[in-house]
């Protein structure tokens, strides 16, 4: 009998790639079905051998993307700083503006920016335009599209030169149904954990950095005044910061509070040749430091003030949907500490809204360590009166961050999502990491912070048991070993470290082998 073979034509042409197009939303490609069958008439000649290449072999695929220029930006979307304001919507018209190629990080006033998009142009096309053309680009190698970040460059950085990007096709990352920590520990048959920090350097700030390291490349193409990028950092902006300019040959200068990171978050610039400060204070000092640096010197800042990183970082949001088939989940918990990441996803679910590819967005929640925690004391006070705090020492250590910059971004984002703010004491956030490891996940303790806000919510019966929950798991879990160490050896002080998963030392003979196996087996048994 005949096999049948499928191919998807044409695998090995050179042809460019197709992209659909308002009259055609679908990705332009046939399928043919040739019957091999064990003995070939001599009248079927034979399939062409497949070339090793879809471009000429000499060629790369930044070249083959620089082949095609006029994909770069064809329908001149565009987008400009303005100023950020609490009390309008993200698109509304203003009179102060700034071109994303000038070197500026607050408004006028003083207050933060924001990138506001040309959205009539992107309404130009229907939602169903969008989705068909963000869905074609998933899972390809095609420059810079490949990356889950640059598959919607329209709607992150459109001007850029395709050729000044510097990815590392961040995104697209796995979205994890957690199906029996659902189930068991809160009889959820619907929670997910978007792993953001399965990524190149760990944790969801590479899909903000490709955006920035790209832009302060393409501004040093113009010969702007940038001779490195800084950064003050709890760990992983940092880590992406000195990645991504590696990747570019552009220096990259990171301080550090000194003594408050992990031991693998640390080597990770000094790895990649970053200048490493390593400084007597805490986060907000740092980063109180490097402002102050980056007014003087011609280094660029790197922090989410930023508001470019957050135009890489709202990609998440975007992509959570097009991985529920654009079906929007009805929660999504973040954990939060500098606060631009929460806003970052509220852009994201609201644009997908505006532009017509989702008719509604999903209530935000906000989760912060109670060691760290002024965003959930403003939200316990109604709102009122913010007030920065002295943030003491917690497992999460990277949301160790007591004077956020993003607050007004957070809090526009909570009000306008009907969202909430929890926190996790640690205990609380240690045993929730436990409880996820036992279920197949490796998670970090901020991730540990954002499951105790699902306990915590489930509990009292605003989450439902059949309600579709996102967790954002914002950075990978071998960051923080350490304190995965502590509390399986259970050397925490004043922490009962229930779940704690001690290696149980025996003697190398069979008998004493035996003896432990047996006790084992026997309590899983009763089970
Ligand atoms: C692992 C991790 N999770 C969560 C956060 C919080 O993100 P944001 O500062 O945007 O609130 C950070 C950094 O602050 C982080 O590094
Ligand atoms: N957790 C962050 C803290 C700084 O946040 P940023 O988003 O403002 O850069 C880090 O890893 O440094």
């Amino acid at each position: 009998m005949a096999a049948s073979l499928i191919f998807r034509s044409p695998p090995y042409s050179l042809a460019p790639i197709l992209y659909p197009t308002p009259q055609n939303p679908r990705p332009i490609t046939t399928t043919t079905t040739i019957h091999a069958s064990t003995t070939p008439t001599p009248t079927t000649p034979p399939p062409p051998p497949p070339s090793k290449h879809r471009r000429p072999a000499e060629q790369n695929i930044r070249e083959e993307a620089r082949s095609h220029p006029s994909l770069t930006n064809p329908h001149n979307y565009s987008a400009k700083y303005v100023p950020f304001n609490s009390t309008a919507p993200p698109n509304t018209p203003t009179t102060e503006s700034y071109s994303l190629d000038e070197i500026v990080y607050r408004s006028r006033s003083g207050g933060l920016l924001d990138v506001q998009h040309d959205m009539d142009a992107l309404k130009q096309h229907s939602g169903a335009y969008w989705k068909a053309l963000f869905d074609s680009r998933v899972g390809k190698t095609t420059w810079p599209y490949g990356s889950g970040v640059w598959s919607k460059k329209e709607w992150v950085l459109p001007e850029i030169d395709s050729d000044d990007i510097v990815s590392a096709f961040e995104g697209n990352s796995n979205l994890f149904w957690a199906e029996r920590y659902g189930k068991q520990f809160l009889g959820m048959n619907d929670l997910w954990v978007k792993h953001c920090g399965i990524s190149h350097t760990g944790s969801f700030k590479d899909l903000g950095m490709t955006v920035l390291v790209s832009q302060v490349n393409r501004l040093r193409k113009m010969n702007r005044p940038v001779v490195g990028v800084g950064c003050a950092s709890t760990g992983d902006t940092s880590a992406a910061l000195s990645a991504y300019c590696a990747a570019a040959g552009i220096p990259s200068i990171v301080f550090l509070p000194a003594n408050r990171i992990s031991i693998a978050q640390l080597v990770q610039p000094i790895a990649n040749g970053a200048f490493v400060l390593s400084l007597d204070t805490d986060f907000d000092g740092c980063m109180q430091l490097i402002r102050e640096v980056t007014a003087e010197l011609p280094i660029y800042l790197a922090n989410s003030l930023n508001s470019l990183r957050l135009e890489g970082q709202k990609t998440a949001a975007i992509e959570i949907l097009q991985q529920f088939d654009w079906e929007v989940p009805d929660w999504v918990i973040v954990p939060g500490g500098n606060l631009g990441n929460i806003y970052a996803f509220y852009k994201g679910f609201l644009m997908c809204k505006e532009l017509g590819l989702v008719d509604r967005i999903p209530r935000l929640v906000c989760a912060q360590a109670a060691n760290a925690n002024p965003l959930y004391l403003h939200f316990k006070s109604g709102w009122t009166d913010f007030k920065s705090v002295k943030a003491n020492t917690t497992f999460a250590s990277a949301i160790q961050i007591g004077d956020p910059v993003s607050i007004d971004r957070a809090v526009y984002a909570l009000k306008n999502s009907n969202g909430i703010v929890e926190e996790a004491t640690e205990e609380e956030l240690m045993n929730a990491m436990a409880q996820a490891d036992s279920t197949g996940m490796f998670i970090c303790p901020h991730t540990g912070v954002a499951l105790s806000a699902l306990i915590k919510l489930r509990n009292s019966g605003i989450i439902g048991p059949t309600d579709r929950t996102v967790v954002v798991s914002t950075a990978h879990g071998l960051k923080f070993t350490q304190s995965k160490i502590a509390y399986h050896s259970k050397e925490i002080p004043d922490m009962n470290c229930r779940y704690a998963n001690p290696p149980v030392h025996v003697k190398a003979d069979f008998g004493s082998v035996m003896d432990v196996l047996k006790k084992y087996l026997l309590s899983k048994d009763s089970k």
